[in-house]
């Protein structure tokens, strides 16, 4: 029967893969009305502006061509957003088809996990990430894990020796049960005893003892700070570390941990074990290292002598496998007879697992997120953020798009087959150390971009623009899921680093509309610019937040009157603006709560993490610093987990974030009430309503949006609130800035 089908399967031609509109054509065609109206107020209130600017000497003229610039700004980036709504489409991939077909010819898959710190990434948390890989849905004898430790730490090292081990059993009793997902911290701590199946109860009670127990030892010798001589007997991988090791000083240390060529590498079952490999690149504390980028790139050389797959699979080190089956997703991309071949990478969007019910970091940002990359693929590109599946020549080594590229997708395996095992490390240490990129051109034609902290954007971009095309896909049951920031500060920090990479971009020979010009589609240059430009817009949202605020305070009028025709195009952007994104929220399955928060986290990262990003993008423009890369932290104290966990948000440093935020928050509700006292005192109070009521609008919701701000100001008690020190700079300005004379 099933070969029957198989027979049928292979001549049938059926895709492997389809893509769908998101949306019908009458809902599309009702969106292309809507934004239309909104084009028509925005080219209206820049007319108001340009109509009625004050003249020299008048009193606010200054701030009304900031508010005009803000707005200008506000229109062009909206109209840079339609990009992305005009096609969104959706992809379905066929895996059932796809194993009909190609069960047996299923290409090598090497899968790239990078970790830079044993602190900031426990090993205990990396390895849930490696166990996970290694037990895909997979022919394991097909796969090959490379664990890059940017940290050079021995402890890592230590903990990923434990998992060859562990693997033996951990991958049978996944296999035996199907399970999900397939990372052991995360499985046992969701599922205690919730079973009725008495077989899977028992042998899970067996694997979880043996996973305590290997967890219990990483742990010990973490505490302990050093690798017991026990241990270190067991493996001569050890000698790696002898005293002269630092971090950033140490020569190149390659460890293959498990070799699926050897027949005894087998699990309990007796089944083959797939390849698990431990680097650390070769670091010199004179030379640059290019962060993940670098990383990634020692990874294509080392596993190029080891396994040379062609479809590689990127994960950080924190972003365990969720779907078991995402592979075979991904492959229906690359393997689909018509167009798989153009394939590059496939991109999911990016999920994480400690996410509080209403989000209050806007981390996942579900709606605007799922809908731009959507939409970006729709205009036939795909952002790529980090991770996801790519084709080895195609998207990593710097290989142009041509109709023959078709044989690729077959391994070079002829020159690794039969090489002992040493050999394959030592040609591996080589192409680790730095004086091997000396002589070749990783960073700038092959391989991931250097010298920009989103290494991911930009190398997405290039490979894109060598005609490959790239593919977002988001399945129901998300791929991987990672941990998202805890604090303000970490999210902010991380805003910080992200939007002041993509702005790099676009200033650069990288720009989407000079580099991608007559290469990417006029839809996929303008997607792209949506993220590129988050800092600089931030600079019009700024400008919003305190320039009405301060007007209202000095009695300076700057919108319109309300009873004048001119307030209705400012109204309409607004509610319209407002209106559709709620519902677009809603609709995307996010609750009232999420959409609120989410507009709260946008008003704080674009006032502190955009703008700051702003203005350190233009003073490294001008070549005064260099880039750096500050991880994201993955593990945070029990105290501030409680309060993650019961979504307060979490200040607690005297960051110049933080005084930034409550500056706007103070400044709001200070000409607030100033302002409602101006409108309540005036001898002609009606038309003192009329003039004063948008500022007052503006600064009342900004009130009720900082209601967490001023909790942490005034009120709270515990160790997330705003330090004192944050409430008396905040004062000080906010006195300083109403005394200070409109222009
Ligand atoms: O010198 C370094 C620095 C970082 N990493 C790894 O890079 C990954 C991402 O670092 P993280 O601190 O978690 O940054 P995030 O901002 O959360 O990462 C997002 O943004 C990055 C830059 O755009 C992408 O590379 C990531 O895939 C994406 O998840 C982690 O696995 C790190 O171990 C290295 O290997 N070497
Ligand atoms: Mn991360």
């Amino acid at each position: 029967m099933s070969t029957e089908n198989g027979a049928r399967e292979e001549n049938s031609g059926r895709s492997l893969f389809e893509t769908k509109a998101a949306e019908g054509g009458s809902v599309a065609a009702a969106y292309k009305v809507f934004a239309f109206t909104v084009l028509v107020s925005i080219v209206l209130i820049w007319l108001y502006r340009l109509t009625y600017i004050p003249g020299v000497g008048e009193p606010g003229r200054w701030v009304w061509i900031g508010m005009f610039v803000s707005e200008l700004l506000f229109g062009f980036y909206w109209i840079i957003t339609q990009s992305v709504r005009w096609n969104v489409v959706q992809r379905i991939p066929f895996k059932d088809r796809l194993s009909l077909r190609y069960e047996d010819k299923l290409p090598d898959v090497d899968i790239f996990i990078c970790t830079a710190d044993h602190v900031v990434e426990p090993p205990i948390m990396v390895i849930d990430t490696v166990l996970s890989a290694m037990s895909y849905n997979y022919p394991p004898e097909k796969l090959s894990i490379y664990l890059s430790d940017d940290g050079g730490s021995e402890f890592t090292f230590y903990a990923l020796l434990e998992v060859s081990d562990f693997a033996k059993y951990w991958l049978p009793f996944c296999k035996k049960f199907k399970l999900e997902p397939r990372a052991p911290a995360v499985y046992f701590k969701r599922n205690i005893l919730d079973s009725h199946d008495l077989v899977l109860a028992q042998e899970s009670s067996k694997v979880k003892k043996l996973y305590e127990d290997m967890k219990s030892r990483i742990e010990t010798v973490v505490e302990k700070g050093g690798i017991p001589k026990e241990i270190k007997e067991k493996h001569k991988g050890f000698s790696e570390w002898n005293s002269l090791i630092a971090r950033n000083d140490h020569q190149s240390i390659v460890q293959i941990l498990i070799d699926r060529r050897n027949p005894n590498s087998v699990d309990i079952d007796g089944h083959q074990l797939p390849t698990l490999v431990y680097l650390s690149r070769e670091k010199r504390p004179q030379r640059p290292h290019h962060f993940k980028a670098g990383s990634m790139n020692a990874l294509i050389r080392v596993s190029s002598k080891i396994s040379n797959a062609p479809i590689i699979l990127n994960l950080d080190c924190d972003m365990y496998s969720n779907d078991s089956d995402a592979i075979r997703d991904s492959l229906c991309f690359f393997m689909d007879e018509k167009q798989g071949h153009r394939t590059s990478y496939v991109q999911y969007p990016q999920r994480y697992h400690n996410i509080t019910e209403h989000d209050i970091y806007s981390s996942v940002a579900r709606v605007v997120h799922q809908i731009e990359l959507a939409g970006i693929d729709g205009n036939g590109g795909a952002l790529y953020c980090g991770t996801g599946c790519f084709h080895r020549r195609a998207s990593l080594c710097g290989m142009k798009f041509s109709e023959d590229n078709r044989s690729e997708l077959k391994s070079v395996k002829h020159e690794i087959e039969g090489r002992p095992i040493e050999e394959l490390e030592e040609a591996s240490k080589q192409v680790a150390n730095c004086s091997y990129e000396d002589g070749t051109q990783w960073g700038k034609e092959m391989g991931l971009v250097y010298g920009c902290p989103v290494e991911d954007i930009v190398t997405g971009l290039t490979i894109q623009c060598r005609g490959w095309r790239p593919i977002y896909h988001n399945p129901s049951r998300y791929a991987f899921l990672g941990i998202a920031a805890t604090t303000l500060d970490q999210s902010l920090v991380q805003n910080k680093r992200w939007s002041e990479g993509m702005f790099q971009i676009f200033l650069s020979k990288y720009c989407p509309f000079i580099y991608g010009h007559g290469k990417i589609k006029l839809g996929a240059q303008m997607g792209y610019c949506v993220y590129l430009l988050w800092a600089p817009i931030s600079l019009g949202t700024l400008c919003y937040a305190v320039a009405p605020s301060l007007c209202l305070l000095h009695g300076i009028r700057i919108f319109p009157e309300v009873s004048s025709l001119w307030f209705l195009p400012f109204a309409y952007v607004f509610v319209a603006k407002y209106a559709f994104g709620l519902a677009e929220a809603l609709s995307c399955g996010d609750t009232l709560k999420a959409w609120w928060n989410s507009q709260r986290i946008w008003l704080f990262r674009r006032t502190t993490a955009y703008f700051l990003a702003f203005i350190d993008t233009v003073i490294r423009q001008l070549g005064f610093s260099q880039t750096t890369f500050v991880l994201t932290p993955k593990v945070v104290d029990d105290d501030v987990m409680k309060r993650h966990e019961n979504e307060i948000l979490e200040f607690g440093s005297s960051s110049i974030m933080f005084t930034i935020i409550a500056t706007i928050a103070l400044l709001n509700l200070f000409s607030f009430l100033l302002g409602i006292r101006r409108v309540v005192l005036a001898t002609e109070s009606s038309r003192a309503f009329q003039q004063f009521i948008p500022p007052i609008i503006l600064s009342g919701l900004l009130i009720m949006i900082n209601i967490p701000v001023y909790q942490a100001l005034f009120f709270r008690t515990d160790k997330g609130r705003m330090p004192s020190s944050v409430l008396w700079k905040s004062v000080l300005i906010v006195s300083l800035a109403s005394l200070m004379p409109i222009y």
